[in-house]
C-alpha cells in the first residue's frame, strides 16, 4: 500500500484544512424557536459515509441553529425485517454511542429510542399505521409537530407522504400540523464505491461498496483503491458524465470542508489512482477522532442507557399534548 503517498497527501490536506478554517471563533448562531427539527435513523447495521455526510453531520449542525431538535433511533422501523432481540438491544446502544461520538449533544437535542417514546395508548390508536413503514415514519414526524426533517434523498418519497397526510388532516380538522419540509444537503446521495449509479447502503452485499465509520484505515484504503471510476486519469467533477470520480470529489470536499472547485484545483496533476488514496486518507482522518470516541463511549453502557431514558421521557412529554389535541379534533375525547 502506498503509505508514503498517504502521508504526503495527509500533510497537504491538513494544511489546506487549516487555511480554510482559520483561527477565529465563529459567532454563536441565532436559534430559530418556532421551528422543530425531527429525524430518525435505524439502529441496525453500522453507520456509513452516506449516513454521516447525508444526514448526521447536518443533524449536528442543526442542533445549534434550532431550539427544538429531536433525533430518534427508530427501533420500531428496524423490525420490518427479522431481528435477534439481543443483537437489536446491543445495536440500539451502539448507535447511541456512534451518534454521541459524531457530535449529537443531549444538552442541545433530544436523543431517544422510538419504541420507548410511544405511549401505550398511542399504540392502540395507531394499530394500522404501525404496520406500514411510511405511515409510521409520518407518525414519528407529526407526533412532535415537526417543521423540518434533515434526511438523505432516499427519504424524499416518504416525506411526500408525510406532507400529504398532514395536509389531509388539516383539510378535514382545521390547520393543525405544520407541513414538514425536508432539509437536504449537497451530499444527499453518496454513491456506492462499486456502482456509482446506486446509493451507498448498509445492506449492499458487496462489502467494498460501503465505507463504515468503524472501518480500519486499511479497510478504507482498500475500498477507495477498488472504487469504480473510468478510463480517464484526470480528476474532474462531472456528476453526469463521470459519476465515480465525481462522487469521490464530492466526498473529499465534504470531509475536508473545501469547495468542490477547490478540491479539483488542488488535485491538478494527480491521476485517479493516487487521488483515490488522497480521498481515503481524508476520510480516515475525518473518522479517526469519532472512532476513538465511539470506543470510549461503548465502555459506559449505563451512560448510554441514561441518555436514552432521559431523551425518551422528554420526547414523550412533547408528544403527549399533541396526541391529546389530535384525539379531541378527531372526536375521541
Ligand atoms: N447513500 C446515502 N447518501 C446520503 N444519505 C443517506 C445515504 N444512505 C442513507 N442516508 C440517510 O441516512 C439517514 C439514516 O438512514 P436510515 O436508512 O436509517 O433511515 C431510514 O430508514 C428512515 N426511514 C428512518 C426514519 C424513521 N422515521 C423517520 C422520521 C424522519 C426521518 C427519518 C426517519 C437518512 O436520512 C437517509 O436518507
Amino acid at each position: 500500500m502506498a503509505l508514503h503517498s498517504i502521508r504526503k497527501a495527509r500533510g497537504c490536506w491538513s494544511f489546506i484544512r487549516a487555511l480554510h478554517k482559520g483561527s477565529a471563533a465563529a459567532p454563536a448562531p441565532q436559534k430559530d424557536s418556532k421551528k422543530r427539527i425531527f429525524s430518525g435513523i435505524q439502529p441496525t447495521g453500522i453507520l456509513h459515509l452516506g449516513n454521516y455526510l447525508g444526514a448526521i453531520e447536518n443533524w449536528v449542525r442543526l442542533q445549534d441553529e434550532y431550539d427544538s431538535v429531536l433525533y430518534s433511533i427508530v427501533d420500531l422501523h428496524s423490525i420490518t425485517v427479522p431481528q435477534d432481540p439481543a443483537v437489536l438491544r446491543q445495536s440500539i446502544l451502539d448507535m447511541t454511542a456512534v451518534l454521541l461520538a459524531c457530535g449529537i449533544n443531549p444538552e442541545k437535542s433530544i436523543l431517544f429510542q422510538q419504541s420507548q417514546a410511544k405511549t401505550t395508548k398511542q399504540k392502540h390508536d395507531g394499530t394500522g399505521g404501525l404496520l406500514t413503514y411510511p405511515v409510521l415514519q409520518a407518525a414519528d414526524i407529526l407526533l412532535y409537530k415537526s417543521t423540518h426533517v434533515p434526511v438523505g434523498e432516499d427519504q424524499v418519497q416518504h416525506m411526500e407522504l408525510v406532507q400529504d397526510l398532514a395536509e389531509g388532516f388539516n383539510k378535514k380538522y382545521g390547520e393543525f400540523f405544520p407541513v414538514p419540509k425536508s432539509i437536504l444537503t449537497s451530499m444527499k446521495k453518496v454513491k456506492s464505491l462499486r456502482d456509482p449509479s446506486a446509493k451507498m447502503s448498509k445492506s449492499d452485499p458487496d462489502k467494498l461498496a460501503t465505507v463504515r465509520i468503524t472501518d480500519s484505515p486499511e479497510e478504507i484504503v482498500q475500498k477507495f483503491r477498488k472504487a469504480v471510476t473510468d478510463f480517464t486519469s484526470e480528476v474532474t467533477y462531472d456528476p453526469a458524465g463521470r459519476a465515480g470520480v465525481s462522487n469521490m470529489v464530492a466526498v473529499h470536499a465534504a470531509v475536508t470542508g473545501l469547495s468542490v472547485e477547490e478540491v479539483v484545483r488542488r488535485s491538478a496533476g494527480m491521476d485517479t489512482a493516487h487521488y483515490k488514496l488522497a480521498v481515503a486518507d481524508a476520510v480516515i482522518e475525518k473518522f479517526a477522532p469519532i472512532k476513538r470516541e465511539i470506543e470510549k463511549l461503548k465502555l459506559d453502557k449505563d451512560h448510554l442507557e441514561k441518555v436514552l431514558q432521559i431523551g425518551s421521557a422528554k420526547a414523550k412529554e412533547l408528544a403527549y399534548p399533541v396526541c391529546q389535541e389530535v384525539k379531541k379534533l378527531v372526536g375521541f375525547l
